[in-house]
Parts: C-alpha cells; sequence; structure tokens
C-alpha cells in the first residue's frame, strides 16, 4: 500500500508555499527531537535541568533541548516571521520579510519523560501582519485565526496531526525514509461518548458546575446519566487530545482553586489554541466556561486558561453547567 508523503498532501491541499516551508520546518524538527528522545538515557538528556521556565515550571533536559532544536530549525526558515515558545520568556523575532509567527509547546507531558511515557510537540501558525521585528502584540490574535495546527506524538510511533483549516489529517513517521506518510485524512469526534480524562486528584479544588459534572458520571448506570463512563489520564494533553482524536471522548483541565487568581493550568496560544483548532476541524467543541476558546482576544503570549474539549454533546453539557451555576 502507498502512502501520501506529507509534503504531496500540502501540494494536493493547495498550501501556499511559504506555509508548505513552516509545516517541513516543524517536521524536521520533530525528527531531530524523537532522535534526542529516543537516545534517553544513554545520552544523558533525561533528569532536570536545573533551572525554571518564565512560568515557574522546573524545566526537563530535554524541554530545552526540544525548545532549542525548534527555535533553530524555524528561525533559519525564511517564511517564519517570529517564533514564541512555552520555554522562552519573550517572543523571539526571525525574518523580517517571513510572513508567518510560529507557537509552540516543544515538549508537552514533559513529567512523562522520566517514565519513559508519552510526549509531544505542540504548534500553532499565525499569519504576520504587524511591525517589522515580530514582537509580542502581533502574536495575539484569536485562535480562530490559526492558518494551520498540529502536533507530533512522540509514542510507539510518532504521529504528525495537522489541520490546515480543511480537516484533520495524520501522518505516521517512516522511521527508514524519516518522511512523515498520511495514514489517515478523515479524522472525526463523535458527538456522543462514554470515556473522560480529567486529573481527578483535584476533584476537590474545582468549581460546583465541574465537580457535578463529574460526580454524574462517576455515578455512572445508577446516576442520573444512566450509563457508565471509563477514564483516562495521560498527563500530557498532547496524548489524551489524540485518544479523543482517534477514539473520541472528552477532555478537561479546568479552573481551580489552589491558585485561585490563575484561570487554569494550560496554556492559550500553545496549548488550547492549537488543540482546539485540531478538535473543532474533527467536529468537536473546545470551550472555557466563558465561552469558545477560540474566540478568547488573548492578552499576553504565556496566559493560561481553563479547558474543555472533545465530543460536542458532552461539552455542551459540561458547560451548560456552568452556565446555569
Ligand atoms: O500533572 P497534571 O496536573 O495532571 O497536568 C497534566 C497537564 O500538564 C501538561 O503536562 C502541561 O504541559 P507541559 O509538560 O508542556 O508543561 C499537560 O500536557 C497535561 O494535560
Ligand atoms: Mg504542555
Ligand atoms: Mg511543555
Amino acid at each position: 500500500m502507498t502512502h501520501t508523503r506529507l509534503s504531496d498532501y500540502l501540494q494536493q491541499q493547495q498550501v501556499d508555499d511559504a506555509l508548505q516551508q513552516v509545516v517541513h520546518a516543524v517536521s524536521r524538527a520533530s525528527n531531530d527531537i524523537n532522535h534526542a528522545l529516543s537516545k534517553g538515557a544513554l545520552a544523558g538528556v533525561l533528569g532536570a535541568a536545573g533551572a525554571e521556565n518564565v512560568q515557574g515550571e522546573d524545566q526537563k533536559k530535554l524541554d530545552v533541548i526540544a525548545n532549542d532544536l525548534l527555535k533553530a530549525t524555524l528561525s533559519a526558515e525564511p517564511a517564519v516571521r517570529g517564533v514564541a515558545s512555552e520555554e522562552e520568556p519573550d517572543v523571539v523575532p526571525c525574518h523580517q520579510d517571513g510572513r508567518y509567527l510560529v507557537t509552540f509547546d516543544p515538549l508537552d507531558g514533559s513529567s512523562n519523560i522520566d517514565i519513559n511515557s508519552m510526549v509531544g510537540t505542540i504548534f500553532s501558525v499565525l499569519a504576520h501582519t504587524g511591525s517589522e521585528d515580530a514582537v509580542e502584540a502581533d502574536f495575539l490574535q484569536a485562535g480562530r485565526q490559526q492558518v494551520a495546527a498540529g502536533y507530533v506524538l512522540y509514542g510507539p510511533s510518532v504521529i504528525l496531526v495537522l489541520s490546515t483549516g480543511k480537516g484533520v489529517a495524520m501522518f505516521t513517521l517512516d522511521p527508514d525514509s524519516g518522511d512523515y506518510l498520511l495514514t489517515d485524512d478523515e479524522v472525526s469526534i463523535p458527538a456522543d461518548t462514554g470515556e473522560f480524562a480529567i486529573n481527578m486528584s483535584n476533584q476537590r479544588f474545582w468549581a460546583e458546575p465541574m465537580q457535578r459534572y463529574i460526580a454524574e458520571l462517576l455515578a455512572g448506570k445508577d446516576g442520573p446519566r444512566g450509563k457508565n463512563f471509563n477514564m483516562r489520564w495521560v498527563a500530557a494533553m498532547v496524548a489524551d487530545v489524540h485518544r479523543i482524536l482517534c477514539r473520541g471522548g472528552l477532555f478537561s483541565y479546568p479552573w481551580d482553586n489552589r491558585k485561585p487568581e490563575q484561570a487554569g493550568k494550560l496554556r492559550l496560544m500553545y496549548e488550547a489554541n492549537p488543540m482546539g483548532f485540531l478538535v473543532e476541524q474533527a467536529g468537536g467543541k473546545v470551550w472555557t466556561p466563558e465561552g469558545p476558546i477560540l474566540d478568547i482576544q488573548p492578552q499576553q503570549i504565556h496566559q493560561r486558561v481553563p479547558v474543555i474539549l472533545g465530543a460536542a454533546n458532552e461539552v455542551q453539557r459540561c458547560v451548560d453547567y456552568h452556565q446555569a451555576g
């Protein structure tokens, strides 16, 4: 069986040349990141880097390595006007005639690194419309403005998932050629589900509507929902969203009162928006209690947001509880 190569797919989709170059740069960097991940302890790349990122989180060595690889590859690409990363305090201007801005979470789920479990790279592409040298304000565009978004999941296979606004396609890395080959171009999320993903250890800290919604799922057949629900939590958004794109489900990282002043844990510009774009393109829903995540006007690059996404009917029910409360 022959599979369409990523480069041929992008041409078939009539993606403009500059955007093709951006996607190819991400794909090259992901090959290098995958190589570093697979060497693991042999290359001494596991464990903490001994520093914190701008958000006060401990960086793993591989967070730094993945960030450096993506930053170097993307900033060498003439189509890239600027990049912003979870691991960089400030946005990084690149080429003055580049057409695109790229935000990324170089390694999502990095607490999984030391247990050899799934991690990924999440990216979002925006058109540049602002100043000559890219500045933070240029990046502050609502998620609906994204021209492309995707992720690479480093699991038993390496999978690139991409949307340029015409549905969602999945590509599997061929380790022999280094090419990403199309393996699914009809990704869609059923409106109903019997599976949810949430970190249950935070239950007592959630707002009342989220407590109610999850309690009803846990009550299963004997509760108001009248059916049993299964639960999964990989602790890497990239892997939890991948499962939802493959077999459906609901995912949430809600607001909680451990740090009441913090909107949520996940970051809008390089986690919630790109994943939200993919989920909407696959027919799912993406909300925060105040409204659709993709409509939020960002205020800053490292902004956080509560996230509810996945099966449209379940997301709607969860949001209805918030809006009623
Ligand atoms: O450890 P927790 O609180 O369950 O959080 C898990 C969440 O944190 C994240 O790992 C944050 O991503 P980073 O590893 O990029 O900081 C999400 O991917 C995941 O959904
Ligand atoms: Mg992350
Ligand atoms: Mg990260």
